[in-house]
């Protein structure tokens, strides 16, 4: 398929275009370089350096397939401080694209959504049908997508499917040997952030809040390895069908405290990790552990690394110099 993998040059977007390109689709990553890397996007792809709201210039150009709808504002805080960012960003840039889909008749999409959609869960782990109560506004401006999606599959025959990450973490290497990770500027995940004092770049980390409802009193996730994330985009991509909108979670279904997290850093690097208590940070729900039994019975999704200890493993090896 000839693909537009818009945010291609971050984190997630440059996984999934590589393992798009290894497995021979036609690949062009749209980006405008505002968290991301050039040099992260996969050799074998096309680079465009442009913002979202101008994707109709490059679809203009006609045969596409697809579209792999990466790029996004996504720091929870900056979301409460700046929501017009967010707003104008996730859901007017997205609104832009998917108009241009329409004007230049690219038929399906596969969109980047998230666990934050869910907001603080009643039961876990949580599946798609459960209540989506956003604590802020990067998961209210995805939810808002997610919400158009729907109406755009209904009305106008898009193809369309939402993938709700969890905790995503690790890092790809390619068959090419290229590594691709995790390198935010503004680095606010727990792996990359730890795993930055075992390479003695900060003194410790901070632990935000030891008084949730939890056995040891830190906020559990479920963290999934961003090579099992992308091949859940090769998936889904085939099977978007006209005029249907279809979300599936993404998570290993076993949620880590933080403090297990810590402990299984210390192990992979051997570095003794100093961690200092803070204040809870706001927005934070206390346990998120996905279902992902759709996307495993719906598509045969399978995660290949789904240990804790394999997705530390990985991130810390590509960060080593
Ligand atoms: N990392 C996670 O744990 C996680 C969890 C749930 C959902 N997500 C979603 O996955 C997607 C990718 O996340 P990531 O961690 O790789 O982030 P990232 O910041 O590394 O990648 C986003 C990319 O989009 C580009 N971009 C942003 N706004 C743009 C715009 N208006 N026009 C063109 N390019 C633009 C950025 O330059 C960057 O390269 C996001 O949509 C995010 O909300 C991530
Ligand atoms: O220095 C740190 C960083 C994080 N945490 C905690 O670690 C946990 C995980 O935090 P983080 O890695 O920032 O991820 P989340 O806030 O859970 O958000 C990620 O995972 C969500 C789904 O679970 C997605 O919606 C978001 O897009 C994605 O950023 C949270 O309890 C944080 O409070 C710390 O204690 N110290």
């Amino acid at each position: 398929m000839k693909l537009l993998v818009t945010g291609g040059a971050g984190y997630i977007g440059s996984v999934v275009a590589a393992q798009l390109c290894e497995a021979g689709h036609d690949v062009v990553v749209l980006d405008d370089l505002s968290t991301g890397h050039a040099d992260a996007v996969p050799p074998a792809a096309r680079f465009v350096r442009a913002p979202i709201t101008e994707a109709g210039d490059t679809l203009a150009e006609g045969g596409f397939h697809g579209v792999l709808h990466f790029a996004a504002r996504s720091l929870v805080g900056e979301s409460v401080e700046h929501p017009d960012l967010y707003w104008a960003n996730n859901l007017g840039g997205t609104l832009a694209l998917l108009d241009a889909m329409r004007t230049h008749r690219v038929p399906r999409i596969v969109f980047s959504s998230t666990a934050a959609t869910y907001g603080e869960p009643d039961t876990t782990p949580i599946e798609e049908n459960a209540p989506t109560r956003p604590t802020n506004p990067y998961g209210a401006s995805k939810l808002a997508v997610d919400t158009a999606l729907t109406a755009f599959a209904g009305m106008y025959g898009l193809a369309a499917v939402s993938l709700r990450y969890f905790n995503v973490a690790g890092a790809y290497t390619a068959a090419d040997h290229r590594v691709y990770r995790e390198r935010h500027t503004v680095e606010t995940h727990l792996i990359p952030r730890v795993l930055a004092v075992a390479l003695g770049l900060d003194d410790s980390v901070s632990v935000f809040g030891d008084d949730y409802p939890t056995p040891d009193g830190t906020c559990i996730r479920d963290y999934i390895h961003v090579a099992d994330l992308a091949q859940a985009h090769l998936l889904a991509l085939p099977a978007c069908a006209e005029g249907t909108h279809t979300i599936y979670n993404l998570g290993n279904g076993t949620g880590f405290s933080v403090r297990q997290v810590l402990s299984a850093c210390r192990d992979v690097t051997g570095h003794p990790i100093p961690a200092i208590t803070r204040p809870r940070r706001p927005g934070d729900p206390a346990v998120l552990v996905a279902s992902s039994a759709r996307i495993q019975h719906e598509l045969s999704w399978k995660p290949a690394h789904p240990s804790l200890h394999a997705i530390i493993t990985d991130a810390w090896q590509a960060l080593r110099p």
